[in-house]
């Protein structure tokens, strides 16, 4: 390391003594504190790995330096705790739960089959082209089940197709019906819902040719919105969008006058132009890819939107359209809905609208991975006589996975779905690590490093965070933390001293002793912060030398890394959706905001670093790969207090094997124990630099870190004996944020101000002083009351930072003088 004169008490070196530790059980880790547990002491200039035989729980962060090699400061001692001391014993678990090997691809589309292709289920020709342009040949497992059902009864009576060789479905597809499709992620349910839709509309277009030819083809663009595709995010709505548009590419039918001109496809949402889309819509939009919210805005306030002829209504993702956050809006756009199509339909068109092409009245879709018993909110209002489709084998979806809710006699009832469990491809290879929380940031290093090693072909990873400001953390942190840092600590040794004899020890306030430290240098004006933090914003990726190198961050292996969540601003995330999409390689860093839907090539590799809230997010988020019979990998992050969400995975009947944080480390940095541990603590020294060498990096730290424990408290209430925020060691969950503050040490920025503001309200004399026009000691005008000087120095932590000349300046104050005095003897 460049500068290691400057890591007074981390400075890793060549193991002293290394006592191996005795062999351990399957599935249990050395890391950590129990019988199997290693302890590594770092000192200023010593690492040393020993074996413990007790025990520990973590209560603080524990000095790892002997006490006669610790450094004071001011009467504080300088400790820097190693990464593999104190970490939480890892109790033995099975390695591995409900392993299942050599599975064939659950969501792949079926062999060529002459009964079960696209045209045998009717689809024109013009449309089966469409598809073979996108190398779509033989429908999938739930395509052929839902197709001829969502094709109308006109299509059955000509094609004769049967549907799953029962006579049953006949009965059932004599009229057009609801339906709610539930397939594994990655089996195309997207095109299960807009092939029926646009291959009606085409026979709609080319109906009345068919019977006499004097009569014109339908084609009118005025009739207004036909079908409404509502999704919970703008992502998956462009997807949706791009999707239909590729479809409505249909070549013109030579020697015929196929009209399919008319049909429009279009695209509101969040964060677009409201102008733009209500002049589109005025025009004529007549298949509706929408957010919610947007869709709302525009049945309540854009008078030319005409949804009188509504035919389709389809929510994708319906579980989370239905979830609370979406209810009421939901509820809205349901009430107008109903309202708008009871209308009589124009008589221009009512002749159109009778023949047997369309449904004949508004036919309602639910698409989903994780539907459940969601869909009884809809049940009866919204949605009439839903008839089940299944997509996967396992849910034996013949006879009864097409039967009515209204059948209570019915084993497959939806009313009785309550314990579904939702599959995920067989394929999927899908690994859970338990990993101490000190340990969480390096780990998920390594992994993400030795995956850019082991990278032969384009493949991408993406990694799921809790929260906005973690997913910000981690991007800045990852795109910048393997450079040399900005500033030259050895020019600000003058700074540093400068602060030290400045300090003032009267000032308690902890932030402006987090703002003072920095050296003066690396000081912005707000502008050059705003401008950094704007362009920052802007980028839709950066590459990443720490992922793709060593610790020097030389390497021509930059990796890119692109962030997607909500806090973006729209034109970011629509192009890091677009880059990430087309890249060959790359790591996204995400939200959920990514988890459901979005069908991103090349992805083979899912990270949850922080764990789901809610099951039906893990089965989206690790839905990301393993898509269409593809393989894929899916790895879970598990604090050691979290063991008993296992439990809940094999209830639900996951395959996870379990993977530990020593192989991981060891397959990274280094087979031997103490060669890997060493790296492990140099690169958390790195980046513990890295964020302590600006201010802003700071203040992204810790706003993820409070961000993060938030969005902790979120978790299901089903799962609340797992995930408690009191469960969690805030000392070392800070370490994970490569912060070296102890948790009382960081506040929250925003609680914080609200203190200040609310201490100086309390002020005696403040209105008083303010409505003088208070005079300050220089004799200008100010009309801020007089502020407390502020503090010159920081606390001990940040000063690990310095070389141990600067620390050997001991105490200036004659209370710490005589602490250190104390301590030393
Ligand atoms: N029959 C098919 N043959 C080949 N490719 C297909 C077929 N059907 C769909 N695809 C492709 O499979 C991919 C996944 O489809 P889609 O996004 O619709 O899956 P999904 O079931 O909706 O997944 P999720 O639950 O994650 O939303 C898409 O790229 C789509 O074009």
């Amino acid at each position: 390391m460049d500068d290691d004169s400057f890591m007074l008490n981390f400075a890793p070196a060549k193991p002293k003594a290394i006592k191996k530790a005795p062999s351990k059980p399957e599935g249990s880790s050395t890391i950590g504190g129990s019988t199997t547990a290693t302890t590594t002491k770092t000192k200023a200039a010593t690492t040393t790995t020993n074996v413990s035989t007790t025990p520990k729980e973590p209560t603080t962060d524990e000095t790892s330096a002997s006490a006669n090699s610790i450094k004071h400061l001011h009467g504080k001692a300088q400790i820097q705790s190693s990464l593999f001391t104190s970490n939480p014993a890892i109790q033995n678990e099975s390695s591995s739960i409900n392993t299942k090997s050599d599975q064939l691809p659950s969501n792949a589309p079926g062999a060529a089959d002459d009964t079960h292709s696209f045209a045998a289920m009717g689809l024109c020709t013009e449309l089966i082209q469409a598809l073979s342009k996108m190398n779509v040949q033989q429908p999938t497992l739930v395509q052929r089940r839902a197709l001829p059902l969502l094709l109308g009864p006109a299509q059955h009576q000509q094609t004769a197709y049967d549907l799953t060789n029962n006579s049953n479905t006949t009965k059932k597809s004599a009229s057009d019906v609801d339906v709610v499709v539930q397939a594994q992620t990655g089996s195309g349910k997207t095109l299960t819902y807009l092939l029926p839709i646009v291959q009606r509309l085409v026979a709609a277009s080319t109906y009345h040719t068919e019977k006499s030819t004097s009569s014109a083809a339908f084609g009118d663009r005025t009739i207004g919105t036909v079908a409404i595709i509502l999704t919970p995010t703008r992502e998956l709505a462009q997807q949706v969008t791009a999707v239909l548009q590729q479809l409505l590419q249909l070549p013109r039918a030579t020697g015929d006058y196929r009209r399919h001109h008319w049909m429009v496809a279009g695209m509101v949402m969040g964060g677009d132009s409201k102008a733009k889309e209500k002049a589109r819509l005025r025009k004529g939009v007549n298949l509706l890819v929408s957010t919610p919210g947007r869709l709302l805005d525009h049945l309540e306030n854009t008078k030319s939107f005409d949804i009188r002829h509504l035919k389709w209504l389809v929510l994708d993702e319906a579980d989370r359209l239905l979830d609370l956050g979406f209810e009421e809006t939901l509820k809205k756009i349901m009430d107008l809905i109903k309202e708008r199509t009871a209308q009589p339909p124009q008589t221009n068109f009512r002749q159109h609208l009778q023949s047997k092409v369309w449904p004949k009245s508004r036919q309602t879709i639910l698409c989903s991975a994780t539907l459940r018993d969601d869909v009884k909110h809809l049940a009866g209002t919204a949605l009439v006589d839903p008839v089940f489709v299944r997509g996967s084998e396992q849910d034996n979806g013949s006879l009864s996975a097409l039967d009515t809710a209204k059948n209570d006699d019915d084993d497959d009832h939806m009313d009785d779905d309550d314990d579904t469990k939702f599959t995920t491809p067989n394929q999927l290879n899908q690994t859970y690590t338990i990993t101490p929380a000190k340990l969480r940031l390096v780990t998920l290093t390594a992994m993400l490093q030795q995956w850019v090693k082991d990278k032969t072909k384009a493949s991408k990873v993406i990694v799921f965070f809790s929260c906005c400001d973690s997913v910000d953390f981690h991007y800045d942190l990852f795109a910048n933390g393997g450079k040399p840092l900005k500033s030259d600590l050895d020019e600000d040794k003058d700074d540093l001293l400068a602060i030290l004899d400045n300090h003032d020890d009267d000032d308690d306030d902890e932030d402006s002793k987090q703002r003072n430290y920095y050296p003066q240098k690396n000081k912005k004006t707000r502008k050059e912060r705003q401008e950094e933090h704007d362009e920052f914003r802007r980028q839709p990726s950066q590459v990443s030398a720490l992922l793709g190198g060593d610790l020097q961050g030389n390497s021509d292996n930059g990796v890119s890394v692109y962030r997607l969540h909500g806090d973006l601003e729209q034109h970011i995330r629509t192009s890091t959706f677009s880059t990430f999409s087309e890249a060959s390689s790359g790591v996204l860093l995400c939200t959920d905001v990514a988890a459901r839907g979005l069908d991103l090539p090349n992805v083979d590799c899912i990270i949850q670093y922080d764990p789901p809230t809610d099951m039906k997010d893990y089965v989206h988020r690790v839905g990301r790969t393993a898509r269409l019979g593809k393989a894929g990998e899916a790895r879970l992050f598990l604090l050691p207090s979290e063991m008993d969400y296992l439990p809940i995975l094999k209830a639900q009947g996951m395959n996870i094997r379990s993977v530990t944080v020593e192989s991981i480390l060891a397959n990274s940095f280094g087979k031997m124990q103490h060669v890997y541990e060493t790296k492990a603590q140099e690169y958390q020294n790195q980046l513990e630099r890295y964020v302590l060498s600006e201010e802003e990096h700071v203040m992204l730290a810790r706003k993820a870190f409070w961000s993060s424990v938030r969005a902790y408290a979120t978790h299901a209430a089903s799962e609340k004996h797992v995930f408690h925020v009191k469960k969690l060691h805030l000392g070392h969950l800070a370490k994970s944020f490569a912060l070296r503050e102890a948790p009382s040490h960081l506040q929250d920025p925003n609680k914080l101000q609200k203190k200040k503001d609310a201490k100086q309200d309390r002020m005696p004399g403040k209105q008083k002083l303010l409505d003088k026009g208070n005079k300050s000691k220089h004799g200008k005008n100010d009309t801020k009351p007089p502020q407390k000087k502020r503090k010159q120095y920081d606390h001990a932590d940040e000063f690990a930072i310095a070389t141990a000349d600067y620390m050997t300046g001991g105490p200036t104050t004659k209370k710490k003088k005589k602490a250190m005095m104390n301590a030393k003897a």
